[in-house]
């Protein structure tokens, strides 16, 4: 059971409090009435891009070849409509709809908790203050005590209610009467450049006050429910009839001592196969609800102290200053400081899909948006219960209704089974009957059991019973009731397997889809290499700098130009601690290896950065490969500088600046140099980076506001100030992950945004190629050569590729396309925020734990926690191990199903009597669902798994 996350009451407003107030009359019950009637009331209109965005995660499950064929399909889309999925589920013969379907797609608890966020939305403050009601009612055991915080305040000058007004009613004069956000941090006891203090006292002197980032967790259901649900079984109710009526029987004809043999071992039988199965499914939801808990607890970064740390979203309290970067998710109700080009996704919120841009007229930011372009800070100003999505999170149940093809597939394959063994059961009654009435079922001393005229009624109905029993045994044993369970057990214990392995499953399906994986699409950059960048090669002044980091080889202006560019055209930060101690360096490891290099040269973060300001960024995204900044200097001038690929910042450069520190013209000779010089590196696996700037007229930069905002900033005529190399090395192992992969007939392809010559030498180092003459076109690609080519072309050439070099995301989703077109199982790994169309259009899409930003492991499958490649291949091997299992247990299976009904039929229909009576059959069966299940479902993968090809699209399971 999941504990409750909320420590200390969280302080409402007086309003809400006088709303408890007033309706406190009934207890906690009737206010769970009222806020359900609440959520009910609404009408509820589903809209379409929902369902097609759970359509597009489910699967084709039309198929030609039915599942009598032991054919089976991985669906070729996963855009199959949702329509076919209803369809599928509603021809399967059900024995016992919750169980069987109860990790299907919910439809309906999606449905719910979209009626809840719009019954949120209209009546935030009275669901807060019965939430807060409802809980001091359960933790006063009955008596109810009524939640009165102590005052909200605290020693801080602002109140949450205050906090409330502006941020979630979005009110500006409340804000302006405040003094801005400003002196809303400081009436919060926080900087809004440094950030809270952030020691133990602080926070939870915050906590008090304000509340933590955390909200009651709706409680799972009890062990009771799945028992009841398990019970509810159409062939364990007839089983529990027959036992009953073997019981009443076996009394009347061979008394108590001897007769309840038979009744009670069925009833003993039955309720063992409830108790097994409703502990593992009781089990499987823990472990789901387990899984939720750790896909929640997002890290990020906030700012205390001045310095960037990392926290869980769980430990954010009002006051922190918080850092966004494209990506992110939005993780408290704020106030924006500062921010460029900010845009942020509430469809998740207002359900709208609009991008709403954040700028000093509209700085609101509500938790639990996405951060879909630009960066800034924010001011933390409600944190869990006082925030709607705290409020959505409290509400809604998140079971993960999920059932993964294999899954419905199997079911149908049971149905079959089922229909079969029903016509058997059929068959044996019938002839056992005809036999019985007309004399030829007779006692071992030959005389028949039943003589037309002589037989009482009695007697006659207990034989029919008898045989009625029969009949229903071997419906019992023909039903493989345990299938469905074996499949969830397998999927749950290599889910399980996988979190070991530093996999975390966010969908089910992905385990089994990833067994029959034929290609994995890697990045580059984190997975393959270990993303520890350094500078190990600088190129500045026309020449070689040698060893990178002497300052000494740079002109003065030179220098001072790149330290500029340096520290204000980055997304990430120095921190120099006061008493001494190493200097900290936050942000991505490329932007990392840059601060880290000027910090050698001599840069001082904070002193550069305060002598200019910024007017405008473009912030670096991976399509355009470079980001830029404007500056505003003292004088009143303006720098734009640019930092980027090497190659595509040089090819806007006319100008460098030489040795003597003088800015002449990049002729032929020099421009060849530098390019050979981005080549020598590239080959030795660099990436590269080149940092240019240029002057510009402030007379030319937008005054106003909103036309700032659009503006682009001029991007030719640079002068040329550094091209560095960056070493990233591969990680140990990969190398043996890949050879692994192409051993098991999984091709493995690097997409990657570096340079086409840097991706070729860490494919080299890594196995990828194999010699230096593959590494030609096709197999060596250029994103913008593939990119050109009509689809057609591209589904040609896709095979062959095995790295695509200076690729854009958008590269990244045609790549997919059309390996899927050819009949491809892809797997994709991604990070950035723009990878996840790539990742959403893959069979299966692998997101990055510690690189990933949030957007693309909400839309992937499966997310590495470690980032290693190795890992990615780990998930492949459970994956097929997933087909193993089920293929053995189905064999298994069918074996003494076959053998129970054919030693039946041919002795029902020759003798007239069953070598196996009801008992006997029912603890085989009882054997071979339940313990048969748990014995295959976990057997551990062995290596000869990987010595197979992929099953890819078509493959077998019961052959
Ligand atoms: N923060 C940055 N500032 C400026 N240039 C950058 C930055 N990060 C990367 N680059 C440049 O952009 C290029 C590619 O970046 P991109 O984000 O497309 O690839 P990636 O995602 O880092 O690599 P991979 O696709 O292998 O994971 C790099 O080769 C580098 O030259
Ligand atoms: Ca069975």
């Amino acid at each position: 059971m999941l504990e409750n996350r909320v420590l200390t009451p969280s302080p409402i407003s007086p309003l809400s409090r006088a709303f408890l107030y007033t309706n406190y009359q009934g207890g906690g019950d009737n206010r769970n009435n009222w806020m359900t009637s609440l959520f009910k009331s609404s009408p509820y209109r589903r809209r379409r891009d929902d369902v097609e965005a759970e359509g597009s995660r489910s699967t084709d499950f039309d198929s030609a070849d039915g599942d009598s064929s032991g054919t089976f399909d991985i669906p070729s889309t996963k855009n199959a409509s949702i329509d076919r999925l209803r369809r599928w589920r509603q021809a399967a013969l059900v024995l016992n709809a919750s169980r069987r379907f109860r990790y299907t797609l919910d439809l309906k608890k999606e449905e719910e908790k979209q009626q809840i966020l719009r019954k949120i939305r209209a009546h935030a403050q009275a669901i807060r203050a019965a939430y807060l009601f409802k809980e001091a009612g359960n933790r006063g055991n009955g008596t109810i005590k009524l939640p009165i915080p102590p005052p909200p305040e605290g020693d801080f000058g602002i109140s949450q209610d205050e906090l409330s007004t502006i941020t979630r009613d979005r009110n500006h004069h409340v804000l302006e009467e405040k003094g801005g956000v400003k002196s809303v941090a400081s009436a919060l006891k926080s900087n809004t450049e440094k950030g809270i203090c952030g020691d133990d006292a602080d926070l939870l002197k915050r906590k008090n006050a304000f509340g933590s980032n955390t909200y009651p967790q709706k409680k799972g259901r009890s062990f009771w429910m799945f028992l009841w649900e398990a019970w509810q079984d159409l062939t364990l109710i007839i089983l529990m009839i027959a036992a009953v009526a073997s019981l009443v029987l076996g009394i009347k004809t061979e008394g108590i001592k001897e007769g309840w043999y038979d009744g009670a071992s069925i009833a003993f039988a039955v309720i063992l196969v409830i108790v097994v199965t409703a502990i593992s499914d009781y089990k499987q939801s823990l472990q789901f609800q387990n899984l939720n808990e750790e896909k929640r607890n997002i890290h990020l970064e906030v700012i205390r102290g001045g310095r960037r740390i990392e926290v869980s979203i769980y430990d954010i309290v009002v006051g922190d200053v918080i850092p966004l970067n494209i990506g992110d998710q939005v993780p408290a109700d704020g106030i924006l400081i500062t921010g460029h080009s900010l845009a942020i996704d509430e469809s998740s919120m207002t359900g709208e899909s609009k991008i709403v841009h954040k700028n000093s007229r509209e700085p609101f930011l509500m938790s639990g948006c996405k951060v879909a372009d630009g960066s800034g800070t924010m001011l933390v100003t409600g944190v869990g219960i006082n925030t709607e999505w705290g409020l959505l999170m409290a509400s809604i149940s998140e079971d993960t209704g999920e059932e993964t093809p294999l899954q419905v597939r199997l079911n149908g394959v049971a149905t079959f089974i089922g229909i079969v063994g029903l016509t058997v059961a059929l068959l044996v009654l019938i002839v056992l009957l005809v036999r019985y009435f007309t004399g030829h079922t007779k006692d071992i001393d030959g005389t028949p059991q039943f003589k037309a005229g002589k037989t009482k009624a009695s007697t006659a109905v207990d034989g029919a019973i008898k045989i009625l029993t029969v009949a229903v045994t071997i419906v019992v044993v023909a039903v493989p009731e345990g299938l469905p369970l074996a499949v969830t057990l397998t999927l749950a214990y290599s889910m399980r397997k996988m979190m070991m392995d530093k996999a975390l499953v966010r969908r089910l399906s992905a385990c089994e889809t990833m067994g029959s994986a034929t290609t994995i699409c890697s990045d580059k950059t984190g997975t393959l290499t270990l993303n520890q960048m350094t500078i190990v090669e600088a190129y500045s002044g026309g020449q070689k700098i040698d060893p990178p980091d002497s300052k000494s080889q740079l002109p003065p202006i030179l220098y001072s130009l790149l330290i500029e560019g340096i520290a204000q055209n980055t997304t990430g930060s120095v921190f120099v601690p006061e008493g001494g101690g190493d200097i900290e360096i936050s942000g991505s490891p490329t932007e990392k290896a840059i601060l880290g290099w000027a910090v050698k040269l001599g840069m001082n973060f904070d002193a550069v950065r305060s002598e200019s300001s910024i007017i405008h960024v473009f912030p670096f995204n991976s399509e355009k490969k470079k980001g830029g900044v404007a500056l505003q200097l003292p004088d009143s001038q303006v720098h734009i500088h640019w930092k980027g690929a090497a190659e595509i910042v040089l090819a806007s450069c006319t100008e460098y600046i030489n040795a003597s520190g003088n800015i002449v013209p990049l002729d032929q000779v020099k421009v060849s140099f530098f390019r050979n010089a981005i080549e020598d590196m590239a080959a030795s696996s660099l990436r590269c980076v080149a940092i240019a700037y240029r002057t510009y007229d402030m007379d030319k930069v937008p005054a106003d506001e909103q036309q700032k905002t659009q503006w682009a900033l001029p991007q030719d005529d640079l002068v040329l100030l550094a091209i560095v190399g960056i070493k990233d090395p591969c990680r140990p192992g990969v190398r043996d992950a890949v050879r692994l992969c192409q051993n098991a007939g999984v091709k493995v392809r690097m997409v990657t945004g570096d340079n086409p010559q840097t991706a070729k030498a860490i494919a080299l180092e890594c196995g990828i190629l194999s010699s230096a003459e593959d590494a030609v076109e096709p197999y060596v690609i250029e994103g913008r050569v593939f990119r050109n080519y009509s689809d057609a072309e591209r589904e040609k050439i896709a095979e062959k590729i095995l790295v695509m070099g200076r690729s854009s995301p958008n590269d990244k989703l045609l790549l997919v396309q059309a390996l899927k077109r050819k009949g491809h199982v892809v797997a994709v790994t991604g990070d950035g925020t723009n990878d996840a169309p790539a990742l959403h259009e893959a069979d299966i899409g692998l997101s990055m734990g510690i690189q990933g930003t949030e957007v693309a492991k909400e839309s992937s499958d499966i997310i590495i926690l470690d980032d290693n490649f190795a890992s990615v291949v780990k998930v492949v091997r459970w994956g097929r191990s997933v087909y193993a299992n089920i293929q053995k247990f189905i064999q298994f299976q069918l074996t003494v199903n076959v053998a129970a009904l054919v030693i039946n039929v041919v002795a029902a229909i020759s003798s007239g009597d069953v070598p196996l009576n009801a008992v006997q059959l029912l603890w085989v069966n009882l054997i071979m669902d339940t313990l048969g299940a748990l014995a295959l479902a976990t057997e551990p993968p062995t290596d000869h798994l990987m010595h197979r090809n992929p099953v890819g699209r078509r493959y077998e399971m019961l052959k």
